[in-house]
């Protein structure tokens, strides 16, 4: 059997129900060379749903990302994803020698005349609070500005799932804090279903309606964590509070409570 036979990746443009996961991970396994970094994980991620991953540091958080966008494949079981995916990395991926609106303006290529295109802008600007900057290039934002501009572009085509790898950790705790805000505002306005994989444990519980933690590598799903908090989502919500200590319990970076 060829590792083609072995792996397969199925992506549907057309979503029609509801019912259906945006993304069933069925008996993945993966590894490079001898190195098994993920094996026997299955999962399935509800559309719209906002799904963080944490787990030990070289586990397979990134592989696992780099899976569900196809950029790599599987060595065995298959991925189905329901509609286009996106990733957002940690470090700028904004090309430095292009304006914000230029930025931008890579994720409506797709859209076919000069005025729609012109029309998309403009609100993604808006929606990102952006529009005095738009013809300022990246070093002239803060790092914040950045990330926002990352997301603008990210949502800009339509896609329908975003993977993001650690969006957040080159930015210092406010601009953080602020940019999860910003970012629950952003889906409120434009649901999409979200995987989100970040060392930030109180990051996980403030913005994820689950939080699944992985095990040492090979990766699999040590437990999960449904986090019972209302929407827009407040930091000292007793539920956001209480899911970051079962967080740090369960990476072993803090005792059960006696
Ligand atoms: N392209 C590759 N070729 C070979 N080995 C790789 C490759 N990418 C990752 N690895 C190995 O796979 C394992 C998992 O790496 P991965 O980057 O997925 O972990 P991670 O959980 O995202 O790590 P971190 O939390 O430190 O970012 C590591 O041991 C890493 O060395």
């Amino acid at each position: 059997m060829t590792r083609s036979d072995l792996a397969t990746i199925h992506t549907t443009a057309q979503i029609q129900s509801s019912d259906v996961p945006a993304v069933a991970i069925k008996q993945l396994e993966h590894a490079y060379g001898n190195l098994s970094v993920i094996e026997n994980f299955n999962l399935e991620i509800r559309r719209h749903e906002f799904l963080a991953i944490v787990g030990p540091s070289g586990c397979g958080k990134t592989t696992l990302l780099s899976l569900l966008s196809g950029y790599e494949q599987p060595t065995k079981g298959s991925i189905a994803r329901l509609g286009e995916v996106r990733m957002i990395y940690q470090q700028g991926g904004l090309f430095p020698w292009l304006t914000v609106a230029e930025n931008i303006g890579l994720g409506l290529k797709r859209l076919p005349n000069a005025k729609e295109r012109q029309k998309k802008l403009e609100e993604m600007l808006a929606l990102v609070e952006l529009p005095m900057f738009a013809d300022s290039y990246p070093h002239q934002l803060s790092g914040g500005m950045k990330q926002r501009v990352e997301l603008a572009r990210a949502l800009a085509d339509d896609s329908d799932i975003l993977l993001m790898d650690e969006p957040f950790s080159s930015l210092d705790y406010i601009a953080r804090l602020q940019l999860r805000q910003e970012l629950g505002r952003i889906l409120s306005l434009r649901p999409r279903t979200v995987v989100l994989v970040t060392h930030d444990l109180e990051e996980a519980a403030h913005l994820a309606d689950r939080v699944i933690v992985l095990s040492e590598r090979p990766a699999r799903i040590q437990c999960e964590l449904v986090v019972n908090a209302p929407r827009p989502r407040n930091l000292t919500h007793p539920a956001v509070i209480e899911t970051t200590q079962r967080l740090l319990i369960e990476m072993g970076l803090e005792g059960a409570p006696k």
